[in-house]
C-alpha cells in the first residue's frame, strides 16, 4: 500500500478538525469527516464551507462529510480525533465499533478528562486496547492553518508507524510535522498551557503590558515543569514547539479562545458570559479547575494555577490576585539550576544572621 491509499477519517467538526481535514485532502489523501450536526455536513459536502467554525476558509473539495460514524470510519488508515475533552470518550465509545486495531488513532485535543484525570490519548488506549496511538500538539491556530501560514506540529507516538503515519498525512510546505516518542509530555503540554493563556489574555484587558506578559509566561512554563516532574513526565520536552512553541502563541493572540475567554473577564464579563459568548470550546476552564486540585492534593506549589483558579471560580478580583501573586514569597528563577528549597534556606541563613 501507498502513502496516498491511506484513508484520512476526521472525528468532528469544529475548526481544527475542519482545518486538518482539509490539509489532508491537500496532501492529495481522501478525507472522510464526521460531524453530529446535518446542516454542517451539507455546507462541507455542498459548499465546501464550514460556516459555523472556519466561515471565511475554502475546504478542500476531496473533503467528504457526513453524520454516519461507520462510513466514516470503514476502511481508514489514519483517524485523527478532534472532539473537545469532554465528549472525548463518548465519542470514542460510538465510534467503537467500527474502529480496528490496525488502525491509527490519533487525538488533535488539548484537554483532561476529569474522570481519572486522563488525557485523551489515554482515553484512546483504554477504551480500544490498540497499539498505533499519537497525539499531536503545537502552535496551531486553527484559523491560521486555515489560511495556510506556515507553522510545524509535533506528532507524539511510541510506535513509529504512528509517527510517520501522520507526517506523512499532514506534513505539507505550511505544515511541518516534528516527531517525538513522548506522548504524554506533548500532550500534557498542550493541555497546561492553557491555563496561562486565560490568565494572559485577562492581564492584557487589565492593561499590563509586554514585561508583564514575558513575566507570565517565563514563570507559565516553570509552573507546568514542576507540575510535569510531579507526574514522572520530561520537563524537556516543554522547550519544544508542544510546550514553549504553544504557549507562546496561545498566550499572544487574539486568536486563541482561552486567551479570549481571559481577555472578556478582564474587560468585566463574568465567566459564562465570557464562555458563552466564545461559543466554543476554551479547554483551559476546565483544565485549571483539575489541574489546581491535583497540585492541591498532591503538594505541588502551582501558585498561578491557584491564583486563576481563585479568579474564575471563586470572584476574586483580578488585580487583586496579580498584587498577592507579585508579593508571594521570592524565589528561584530556573530551579534545575537552582532549587526553591535553596533559597528558602539562604533566607533563613541570613535572618538569623541578622537576629530575625
Ligand atoms: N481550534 C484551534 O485552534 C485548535 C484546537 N485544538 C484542540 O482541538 C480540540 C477540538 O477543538 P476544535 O475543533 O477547536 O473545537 P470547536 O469548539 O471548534 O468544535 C467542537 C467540535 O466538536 C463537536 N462536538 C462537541 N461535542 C460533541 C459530541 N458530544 N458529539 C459529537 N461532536 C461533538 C462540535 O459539534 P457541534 O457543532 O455539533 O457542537 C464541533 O464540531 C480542542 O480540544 C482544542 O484543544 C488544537 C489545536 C488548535
Ligand atoms: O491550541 C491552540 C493553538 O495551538 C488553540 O488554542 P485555543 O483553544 O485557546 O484557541
Amino acid at each position: 500500500m501507498t502513502d496516498m491509499d491511506t484513508r484520512v477519517a476526521v472525528l468532528g467538526g469544529g475548526s481544527f478538525g475542519t482545518a486538518l481535514a482539509s490539509i489532508a485532502a491537500d496532501n492529495g489523501f481522501h478525507v472522510r469527516q464526521w460531524l453530529r450536526d446535518g446542516a454542517l455536513v451539507e455546507s462541507i459536502n455542498r459548499d465546501h464551507r464550514n460556516p459555523r467554525y472556519l466561515p471565511d476558509y475554502a475546504i478542500n473539495p476531496r473533503v467528504k462529510a457526513s453524520t454516519e460514524l461507520e462510513w466514516v470510519l470503514e476502511d481508514a488508515i489514519l483517524v485523527l480525533v478532534a472532539i473537545p475533552s469532554k465528549a472525548f470518550a463518548e465519542v470514542v465509545r460510538q465510534a467503537r465499533p467500527w474502529l480496528k486495531p490496525e488502525q491509527i488513532l490519533v487525538s488533535t485535543t488539548k484537554g483532561i478528562q476529569e474522570d481519572g484525570f486522563k488525557l485523551m490519548s489515554q482515553i484512546l488506549e483504554d477504551e480500544t486496547g490498540f497499539a498505533h496511538v499519537g497525539v499531536l500538539s503545537g502552535p496551531n491556530l486553527a484559523s491560521e492553518v486555515a489560511q495556510k501560514q506556515l507553522t510545524a506540529t509535533v506528532i507524539a507516538s511510541h510506535d513509529a508507524e504512528t509517527r510517520s503515519r501522520v507526517q506523512a498525512a499532514l506534513g505539507c510546505d505550511y505544515f511541518r510535522v516534528y516527531a517525538s516518542n513522548d506522548r504524554y509530555g506533548v500532550e500534557l503540554g498542550g493541555a497546561l498551557k492553557n491555563i496561562y493563556a486565560i490568565a494572559a489574555g485577562m492581564a492584557a484587558a487589565l492593561g499590563m503590558g509586554e514585561n508583564t506578559r514575558s513575566m507570565l509566561m517565563t514563570r507559565a512554563l516553570a509552573e507546568m515543569s514542576r507540575f510535569a516532574v510531579s507526574q514522572g513526565a520530561n520537563p524537556m520536552t516543554f522547550l519544544g514547539l508542544a510546550g514553549v512553541g504553544d504557549l507562546i502563541v496561545t498566550c499572544s493572540s487574539e486568536l486563541s479562545r482561552n486567551y479570549r475567554v481571559g481577555f472578556a473577564m478582564g474587560k468585566g464579563q463574568s465567566l459564562d458570559e465570557a464562555v458563552a459568548s466564545l461559543g466554543q470550546v476554551a479547554e483551559g476552564v476546565n483544565t485549571v479547575k483539575l489541574v489546581r486540585d491535583k497540585a492541591d492534593a498532591e503538594g505541588v506549589y502551582m501558585p498561578l494555577a491557584e491564583g486563576l483558579y481563585q479568579v474564575l471560580f471563586r470572584g476574586v478580583p483580578a488585580r487583586d490576585m496579580a498584587k498577592l501573586l507579585m508579593r508571594g514569597e521570592q524565589s528561584s528563577d530556573v530551579e534545575f539550576v537552582l532549587p526553591r528549597e535553596d533559597v528558602k534556606q539562604d533566607r533563613r541563613q541570613t535572618e538569623a544572621k541578622n537576629g530575625g
